[in-house]
């Protein structure tokens, strides 16, 4: 094992913890899954790269992420769906739109508050390197 492998085990614990905090935080609901196709069959002509919460948590666990940077660009991709599968002006779609901002920030300031910035830059030197 490298020293660098380590790193990555100890951004894989925090990232899981991250995910699950988020995916039990009912406002984001609609975002642990992924969408179900057969319920929602013109989705993947709209969106081309469906993400979500359960699908990230297995990300972390097969060593997709190696900086947190990676992670949040995931959060981002399903806040971008929501707002581009949700368009209208219904309040349906208000709503899901303003869950996915939520979510989105939500991710942001934690990863903000709970992370130390040198250790996130670190692993930002190994992601460059891998
Ligand atoms: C995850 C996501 O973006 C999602 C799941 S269902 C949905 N939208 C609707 O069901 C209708 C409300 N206007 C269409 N969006």
């Amino acid at each position: 094992k490298r020293k660098e492998d380590y790193k990555l085990r100890e951004l894989r614990i925090f990232l899981r913890d991250i995910c699950r905090k988020l995916a039990s935080n009912r406002r984001f609901y609609k975002f642990t899954k992924p969408v179900d196709l057969e319920e929602v069959t013109d989705y993947l002509d709209i969106i081309k790269q469906p993400m979500d919460l359960e699908t990230m948590m297995t990300k972390v666990d097969m060593h997709k992420y190696n900086c947190a940077k990676e992670f949040l660009d995931d959060i981002d991709l399903i806040c971008a769906n929501a707002l581009e599968y949700n368009p209208d002006r219904t309040s349906s779609d208000k709503q899901i739109r303003h869950e996915a901002c939520s979510l989105r920030d939500h991710a942001h300031a934690l990863i903000e508050v709970e992370m130390d910035s040198d250790f996130e830059i670190e692993c930002q030197d190994i992601a460059k390197r891998r």
